[in-house]
């Protein structure tokens, strides 16, 4: 027999205390969603059934101890550390959940420059992180656009990646060591080394698992030297994407090693670079690293753009001010809601990856079914942001006004169809249709197709791990009643 929310609450006030259980109306609200219903959040609509709480652990043995609670009752355990999820990875999509917090795990346990790498507790924000290494000369070479509110257990969580990543990688290059509970209570330390092949990486079971398989309590990371008196910065104008993305596997192909290479489409270069590039696509890259190696990459970019007529490079200063403001604050977060809620026109986003003999065709017809199947689409655009030898992502930003729907029916409309178009036609290429943002609740329509013969591997993992089924109930595996 399940338990009643008065009795989860009092086992919970019990191993953690009555400080640390909040069972706030407004706060059980506001922890049942995320950014993927960010559209019924402004308007103060929940769909969603509120948790039972939300608890703030202190610690891994409060964490343990919650956990062997939630799996020997049933309990569905949503964890979560910075609240920037956008993909419906903190829905409590069943009644009673507990939400189980890692926000007050704020230590910064060690710096350790002479190995080069830092460890934190989960509930560290990366930009404090980041702020306190660059201060001694370093950097983890980590900066989502969130950087000022995700924090380190949520990072690791969800397979994160930074606006350097095609220097430094994705966060599964960066970790070296990790901690994490399982459901059962068991706590587990990967110890950080620099590699080892002692059997399967068991990183990757904790790396990317969304709160579905445990819950991240500690983690390590790579440190870099930080020299940003070298950084070059370059950008060009160009007419079309196409050749953009030509001439980004050109300079990925030849070897060259920005920290930064990004391209935009002339749509969604409008929100951005109207005021220097107007009707135009944009490329631009940054390269880092001691002077002789970030001036050699600058050079062979160069020369690989210099290939391309239609390229006019622009002022660097121009680049550098908008890369400045890039990030996204609380703030910022405060601005948008009142804009949406005022305007009606909302911006979501589908990033995905492909090979490169994949990508433009994706990019063409996302582009073609989108605008021409979806209602009051106001703009559809892409960017790249992240380069590999074999491939790169695409990141699809689009705006609609919202017309004629009550703010429940807002992702059925719009972001939905929206998202099932770009993941079928990127699947169906043989792409990826998630780069970096999870599977979260809306996109495991189609992780069987994601999958396909390796799904095997996938739901294996989460019956060794997960066998009563607790963690994060539809997350990354849809939910069966
Ligand atoms: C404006 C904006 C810009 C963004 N830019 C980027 C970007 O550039 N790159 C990028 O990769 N992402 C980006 N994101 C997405 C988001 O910031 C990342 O997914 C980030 O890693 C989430 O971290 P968090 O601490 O906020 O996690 P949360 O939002 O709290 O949780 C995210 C997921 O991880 C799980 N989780 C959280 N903590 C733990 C834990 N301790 N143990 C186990 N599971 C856990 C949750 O259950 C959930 O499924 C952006 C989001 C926003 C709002």
């Amino acid at each position: 027999m399940s338990l009643l929310r008065e009795e989860i609450v009092e086992e919970l006030v019990k191993i953690c205390g009555a400080d640390a259980v909040v069972t706030d109306t407004e706060v059980l609200q506001e922890s049942s969603y995320d950014r993927f219903r960010k559209y019924e959040g402004y308007n103060k609509v929940f769909t969603n059934p509120l948790p039972a709480a939300v608890v703030f652990v202190q610690d891994k043995k409060q964490v343990s101890e919650v956990l062997r609670f939630a799996n020997a009752n049933g309990i569905n355990v949503v964890p979560r550390t910075g609240h920037s999820a956008t993909e419906g990875g903190l829905e409590t999509i069943v009644e009673n959940s507990i939400v189980l917090d890692g926000s007050q795990m704020k230590k910064i346990i060690n710096i350790d420059t002479y190995n080069m790498q830092a460890t934190c507790e989960c509930g560290v924000v990366l930009e404090d992180l980041e702020n306190q290494v660059r201060e001694l000369g370093y950097t983890t070479g980590h900066s989502p656009q969130s950087k000022p509110l995700a924090q380190m257990g949520g990072l690791v969580a969800t397979r994160s990646i930074g606006q350097f990543s095609t220097m430094y990688g994705g966060i599964e290059d960066m970790l070296a060591g990790v901690e994490a509970v399982f459901p059962d209570g068991t706590i587990t330390n990967i110890k950080a080394v620099p590699r080892r092949a002692a059997g399967p990486d068991i990183r990757h079971v904790v790396l990317g698992n969304e709160g579905a398989l445990c819950f991240i309590t500690e983690v390590t990371v790579k440190l870099y030297k930080y020299f940003p008196e070298y950084h070059v910065c370059q950008g060009y104008t160009l007419d079309d994407m196409i050749t953009g993305i030509r001439i980004m596997r050109d300079v990925m192909t030849e070897g060259y090693k920005p920290s930064v290479a990004r391209l935009y489409d002339a749509e969604d270069g409008k929100e951005h670079f109207s005021h220097f590039a107007p009707g135009k696509c944009v490329i631009l890259f940054v390269t880092e690293g001691p002077e002789k190696v970030s001036k050699a990459n600058a050079e062979g970019i160069r020369e690989i753009v210099s290939k391309y007529s239609e390229c006019t490079e622009v002022d660097h200063k121009l680049i550098e001010t908008w890369f400045a403001n890039l990030n996204w604050d609380a703030a910022r977060i405060e601005e948008e809601r009142k804009e949406v809620l005022e305007t009606k026109n909302v911006c979501c986003t589908t990033e995905i990856s492909a090979n490169w003999s994949a990508v433009e065709e994706i990019y063409r017809i996302c582009k073609e079914r989108v605008v021409n199947e979806i209602p009051d689409i106001t703009v559809f655009g892409a960017h790249a942001s992240h380069c590999y030898s074999n491939g790169i992502n695409l990141y699809f930003v689009y705006w609609y006004n919202v017309v004629d729907c009550a703010p429940e029916d807002e992702i059925k409309k719009y972001h939905l169809p929206i998202k099932k178009i770009i993941c079928e036609e990127t699947i169906k290429a043989g792409g990826s249709m998630c780069h970096h943002h999870g599977v979260g609740k809306h996109r495991v329509h189609w992780i069987d197709k994601e999958h396909g013969s390796a799904l095997y591997i996938v739901k294996k993992l989460k019956a060794a791990f997960d066998p009563n089924g607790v963690m994060n109930i539809g997350t990354i595996l849809p939910y069966k009643k």
